[in-house]
């Protein structure tokens, strides 16, 4: 009988334990039940509280039976009701406790679905699953939610079969605003303008368990979340494609779309390919699971377990990497979580009281009663932790943000350093100035953006769904280093080039940032050109054997956004090198 007391102690949640419903279920360690079944149990009986409350309320439940407190009764009730009846032996007291009132909340409960309209139990319960029954309550106050973003994988399918199999029935919107304040999970869709094969749905409609989900045809991805691949404007001409941060892979199996919808348009013998870095060696796993289920496998070379600042750019194994999407750990602060709150209306104990005095009046039946009574007593219960990969903490924001983004600028410079890239995108899903702006004007003061060229992506110059994307850059004042001198109408242009998205708007995106780097050809032949002497000195000293790449440390110089570029390419490839070597040699 482990179940209903587990369950009902895990929503209780007296030690006030903090995390998302699903953290707190799977982190308890003397658990007798199966954790799944304890969340399933709880997010089911969830969707039924509002309807369930009002039964056990109008059967006096609870002053009857002094054993069951609201959770335990709304729970058994649940099982009894909409499922094969209660998980416990025959004489079990919470069994007894609720199956001797089975007549009266079998009445109550078909009363229940009539006065909501529903001729049979199985129409009812799609209504309460696809959360149908709140629309009485939306339709007093509309209420704006995150919209569903679903991409749809090119490499499997096409928008056009999946609006005629998946989102059959469903009728196209002319904007996003329906899709933010449809109630429940009205058949609605929008076809998003910016990202090509971007749907957006209301976000109640649930396709975890379709098809073309289960088979990776379509990707839930945010719409901003799609911006990097997209902004990064790959042709066929720029060769590999490097995602230096990949986990959990939407933006490398998106990457991959792209590649291989241009590679039957190309005339180029070499296929292009896309190599993704993972650190984490749990993360490369699920990395590895995205990429196969999306067909990308053949595109993609996974490079798990690995440290893309240890990638050493001058290797001829990315010698045609002409393209490099980095997105990597930041503070999560712009991430929406996804709307997945379940609230679970518990009935009211004293309401049993008041049945009986009521009972033997004649009651005046509402047939147009809400089929979402109002609750006195309500559990929110958050169902995904919303931040996946690090969790933000208020206190220590600020020497977080310092260390996150040394970690940010180092890796983006050290993505500068591949001699072919002629192309950088850099994104966040942070909404503070020190992972965003911060970063991009650092790195442009860099010694090495400058030697080699690199600068951001003018507004008018980025692709098409997203030169009219009218939230840019920011700027705040004392953030940056007195060592970072950024010139006024420098400012201005960078600004403009970045790309914002922020939480909460009628965009219907998440907390988002992006920037495009790139640079003429002639600092990319500048860069082989330094690459080819070093190699021939190196030839020639009879040191030419294979170093690992340590990376240049965090005190690399940075200059003012202000010099030119030099002309000394070549001198300043040979620096790199010697400074490359010079660190082979402290470390071996
Ligand atoms: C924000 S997530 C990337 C999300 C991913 N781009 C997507 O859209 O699905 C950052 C990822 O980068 C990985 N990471 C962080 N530093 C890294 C490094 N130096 N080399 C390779 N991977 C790294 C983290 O483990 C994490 O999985």
């Amino acid at each position: 009988m482990s179940l209903y007391y587990e369950a009902a102690a895990v929503l209780a949640n007296t030690d006030k334990t903090g995390g998302s419903l699903k953290s707190r279920i799977y982190r308890q360690k003397d658990l007798k039940s199966s954790p799944a079944q304890l969340f399933a149990l709880i997010t089911e009986a969830s969707k039924w509280s509002a309807v369930l409350k009002d039964v056990i309320e109008k059967c006096g439940l609870l002053a009857e039976e002094k054993k069951l407190t609201p959770i335990l009764a709304l729970l058994l009730a649940h099982d009894l009701l909409s499922k094969n009846g209660v998980a416990a032996p025959a004489t079990h007291v919470l069994k007894l406790a609720i199956t001797r009132h089975k007549a009266r909340l079998s009445a109550e409960f078909t009363k229940a679905r009539l006065r909501a309209g529903y001729a049979t139990l199985e129409a009812f319960k799609q209504a309460v699953n696809t959360g149908g029954l709140d629309a009485g309550q939306e339709e007093s106050q509309p209420v704006v939610r995150h919209p569903r973003w679903v991409r749809v994988n090119t490499l499997k399918t096409t928008v056009a079969e999946q609006l005629s199999t998946t989102l059959a029935g469903y009728e196209k919107s002319a904007d996003l605003s329906p899709i933010l304040t449809a109630p429940g999970s009205s058949k609605v869709y929008f076809l998003d303008p910016n990202i090509p094969n971007l749907i957006a749905l209301p976000s109640k409609v649930d396709l975890t368990k379709s098809a073309a989900y289960l088979g990776g045809q379509i990707i839930f991805q945010d719409k901003a979340s799609c911006f990097p691949a997209y902004l990064l404007n790959m042709t066929p001409e720029d060769g590999d494609v490097i995602d230096g941060c990949a986990a959990p892979g939407n933006k490398t199996t998106h990457l991959a779309a792209i590649i291989s919808e241009q590679r039957s348009e190309s005339e180029l013998e070499r296929e292009q390919k896309v190599i993704a870095f993972e650190r984490d060696k749990v993360r490369t796993s699920t990395l590895s699971k995205m990429v196969k289920l999306a067909s990308a496998d053949t595109l993609v070379s996974v490079k798990g377990g690995q440290d893309f600042l240890a990638a050493q750019p001058d290797s001829d194994r990315y010698k045609h990497v002409g393209a490099i999407l980095l997105d990597p750990s930041c503070s999560g602060s712009g991430i929406v979580g996804r709307d997945d709150a379940i609230k679970m209306h518990l009935p009211d104990p004293q309401a049993g009281e008041k049945v009986k005095a009521g009972r033997g009046k004649k009651r005046k039946r509402d047939q147009k009663a809400s089929s979402v009574p109002e609750s006195s007593t309500t559990l929110s219960l958050e169902m995904e932790d919303s931040v996946p990969e690090e969790t933000a903490s208020d206190d220590k924001l600020s020497e977080r943000l310092t260390a996150l983004s040394a970690f940010q600028l180092r890796i983006l410079v050290h993505a500068m350093r591949f001699p072919k890239a002629r192309k950088i995108t850099y994104s966040t899903c942070s909404i503070h100035f020190e992972e965003n702006e911060g970063v991009v004007f650092q790195a442009l003061a860099s010694a090495v953006a400058q030697e080699r060229g690199w600068r951001t992506l003018k507004k008018e110059h980025q692709v098409e769904g997203l030169k009219t994307w009218k939230n840019r850059g920011v700027w705040e004042d004392d953030k940056l280093g007195e060592e970072i001198d950024v010139i006024d109408e420098q400012k201005g242009d960078v600004l403009d080039a970045c790309i914002r998205c922020d939480k909460g708007t009628e965009d219907g995106t998440m907390g988002f940032f992006v920037a495009a780097f790139v640079r003429d050809e002639a600092f990319v032949q500048s860069d082989l050109y330094s690459r080819l002497q070093a190699d021939a000195q190196a030839a020639k000293e009879g040191s030419n054997e294979e170093e690992e790449w340590n990376g240049f440390s965090d005190e690399d110089t940075i200059h003012a956004t202000s010099t030119a570029p030099t002309n000394a390419k070549a001198e300043s490839g040979q620096r790199e090198k010697k400074k490359r070597r010079g660190n082979h040699n402290k470390t071996s």
